[in-house]
C-alpha cells in the first residue's frame, strides 16, 4: 500500500501503511485510533492510496463541516462495493444507492413511513413490549452475574425486525444469524475493498461462494415474508402496518416516478434490518459499562428517574424530561459511537482546505476523532455527561464536533428511532434495577479495552448483577 506520486496538490499522508490492509483484523486499538494517531502527524485531512483506492481521511470538525456541509452534494455518493451489490440487490437499498432520484424516493418513503417522529411514537408499543421481555429476563436473573450483551442484542433486533417485517420473524434465530453474516460481509474489509478489479481473490478464497449462499437463503426468507404480507393485508387480523405492508401498498397503488420492484422492497427491508442494530445495542452496553465504572453518575441518573416516574412503564413524554439520562446517551455516543461514517465518494473534482480532491476519491470521516478532538472538547477522553448540561449540541448533524449519525444529505434517517431504543432501554434498566459488579470487583477494575467487530465494542462484555427493586420492595 504505497502512496502514488501525482502532480496534483493532494493532502499530506503517510508514504507507506503496511498494516492498513489488515485493518479489519486489528484488535486492541481499532482502526479509528490508528487513523487518529496518523492525523496527529499529517493533519486533519490525509491522503492515502489504499491499494487501488485513492482515499481521504477527515479527522476534525472543521474539515468534516467542509465535506459534509459546504460541499455536501459533491460528497453525497457512496463508493460502489462488491458486497453491497451482492447483498442489497445491486445496491438498491438506501445506504448504498447512488445519489439520485431512486435514493431520494426510497429514503423519503422510509423516513415518512417508519422513521419519522410520529411513526416512531405510534410504533412505540413494540419497543415497550420488547422492553417488558427484557425486564422479565433480567428479573429472572436477579442476584446472579449476568452478561448483558446477548439480552441487549435480542431486544434491539426484536424491536427493529418487528417494526420492519412484523411478527412473522420474531424469534427466528436463523434470520438473525444471517443478518449478522451479511453485516460482517458488508462492513469488514475484503480484497475488493482495496483492489476492486481483483474480485477473483474472493472467488479463490471461497468468500464469494459463501456470500452467494447466504444471500440466496436470506432472499428466500424475504420472499416468504412478502408472500405472507400479501396474503394477510392489514385490515383483519393485523391492523398496524409494518414497513413491508407500507412498501407493498405503495408498490401497488402509488403513482411514483420510479415504480418500486420486488428487489427494491427487499433491498430497503434488509437496509432497515441491518442499519441500526449493532450501533444501538453496543451503545447501551457501553453506557452501562461507563455507569458501572462511575457509580455517582449512575446514582444521579437513577435519582432523576425515580424522582419523576410514577407507574410501572415509562412513557415517551416522560423520557423527554429526563435530561440527565439524555446527556448520558449523548456522552456515550460521543465516546463510543460509530468510529467512521459510512464511506462517501466525491462526484467531481473539489478543493478542500486548499488541497485538490479528485473525482472518485473515497472519503472516510473519522467521527470519533472529531468527537474526541482536544481542540473541541475539554478532557475529551473522560466520560462526563455534565458537559452537555449547558450546551445545545444535538445529534442532527449541525455540530460537526459531534456527528455519531453523520451529517448532510446522507445523515442517518434513523436518529429518532435509534436514540429512542437506547434511551428507553437505559431508563428501564436504571429505574427498575440497582446494579453491582460480580465477585467483589471494584468499579475502577472494569476494562474499557475496545474490540473491532461490527462496531467498536467492549472487548470484555460487561458482567453485572441486577438487583430487582420491585421484588426487594415487596
Ligand atoms: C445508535 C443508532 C444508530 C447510529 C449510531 C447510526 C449511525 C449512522 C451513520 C453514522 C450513518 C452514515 C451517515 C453519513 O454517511 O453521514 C447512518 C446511515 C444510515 N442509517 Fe443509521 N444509525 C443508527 C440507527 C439507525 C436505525 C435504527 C436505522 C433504521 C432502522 C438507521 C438507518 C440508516 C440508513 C438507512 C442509513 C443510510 C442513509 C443514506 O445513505 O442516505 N440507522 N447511520
Amino acid at each position: 500500500l504505497v502512496k502514488t506520486k501525482s502532480s496534483k496538490n493532494l493532502p499530506p499522508g503517510p508514504p507507506k501503511l503496511p498494516i492498513l490492509g489488515n485493518l479489519h483484523q486489528l484488535s486492541g486499538p481499532g482502526p479509528h485510533r490508528v487513523f487518529k494517531a496518523l492525523a496527529r502527524k499529517y493533519g486533519p485531512i490525509m491522503y492515502l492510496q489504499l491499494g487501488q483506492v485513492p482515499t481521504v481521511v477527515i479527522s476534525s470538525a472543521r474539515v468534516a463541516k467542509e465535506v459534509l456541509k459546504t460541499h455536501d452534494t459533491i460528497f453525497a455518493d457512496r463508493p460502489a462495493s462488491e458486497t453491497s451489490d451482492l447483498f442489497f440487490y445491486k445496491s438498491q437499498n438506501i445506504a448504498w444507492a447512488p445519489y439520485g432520484n431512486y435514493w431520494r424516493q426510497m429514503r423519503k418513503i422510509s423516513s415518512l413511513e417508519l422513521l419519522s417522529a410520529q411513526r416512531v411514537r405510534s410504533s412505540g408499543f413494540i419497543r415497550d413490549e420488547e422492553l417488558t421481555h427484557m425486564r422479565k429476563s433480567l428479573e429472572s436473573l436477579a442476584g446472579r452475574p449476568t452478561v448483558l450483551r446477548e439480552l441487549l442484542t435480542k431486544y434491539v433486533n426484536d424491536v427493529i425486525s418487528r417494526s420492519t417485517v412484523g411478527d412473522a420473524n420474531k424469534d427466528q434465530p436463523r434470520l438473525v444469524e444471517l443478518l449478522f453474516d451479511i453485516m460482517k460481509a458488508v462492513i469488514q474489509f475484503n480484497a475488493t475493498s482495496f483492489y476492486p478489479s481483483m474480485g477473483f481473490i474472493n472467488v479463490i478464497t471461497g468468500k464469494k461462494a459463501k456470500w452467494l449462499k447466504t444471500q440466496k437463503e436470506f432472499d428466500n426468507m424475504l420472499e416468504d415474508i412478502l408472500m405472507q404480507h400479501r396474503n394477510n393485508k392489514p385490515n383483519g387480523s393485523h391492523v398496524q402496518e409494518d414497513l413491508v405492508d407500507v412498501l407493498l401498498r405503495i408498490q401497488e397503488t402509488a403513482d411514483l416516478d420510479l415504480p418500486i420492484t420486488n428487489d427494491n422492497v427487499k433491498a430497503v427491508l434488509l437496509d432497515m434490518l441491518v442499519a441500526g442494530t449493532s450501533a444501538s445495542s453496543v451503545a447501551i452496553e457501553w453506557a452501562m459499562t461507563e455507569l458501572m465504572r462511575q457509580p455517582d453518575i449512575m446514582k444521579k441518573a437513577q435519582a432523576e428517574l425515580r424522582a419523576t416516574l410514577k407507574g410501572d412503564t415509562i412513557t415517551d413524554s416522560e423520557i423527554q424530561n429526563m435530561h440527565y439520562l439524555k446527556n448520558i446517551v449523548k456522552e456515550t455516543l460521543r465516546l463510543h459511537g460509530p468510529p467512521f461514517l459510512m464511506p462517501r465518494v466525491s462526484r467531481k473534482d473539489c478543493t478542500i482546505e486548499g488541497y485538490d480532491i479528485p473525482a472518485k476519491t473515497r472519503v472516510i470521516v473519522n467521527a470519533l476523532a472529531c468527537s474526541t478532538d482536544p481542540d473541541s472538547w475539554e478532557d475529551p477522553e473522560s466520560f462526563n455527561p455534565d458537559r452537555f448540561e449547558e450546551s445545545n449540541i444535538n445529534y442532527m448533524g449541525s455540530d460537526f464536533e459531534f456527528i455519531p449519525f453523520g451529517a448532510g444529505r446522507r445523515v442517518c434517517p434513523g436518529i429518532t428511532f435509534g436514540v429512542g431504543i437506547i434511551e428507553n432501554a437505559l431508563a428501564t434498566m436504571l429505574y427498575h434495577f440497582d446494579w453491582k459488579l460480580p465477585n467483589g470487583m471494584e468499579p475502577h477494575e472494569l476494562d474499557l479495552t475496545e474490540a473491532t467487530e461490527l462496531s467498536i465494542l467492549p472487548k470484555y462484555p460487561i458482567q453485572v448483577v441486577p438487583i430487582n427493586l420491585s421484588s426487594s420492595a415487596s
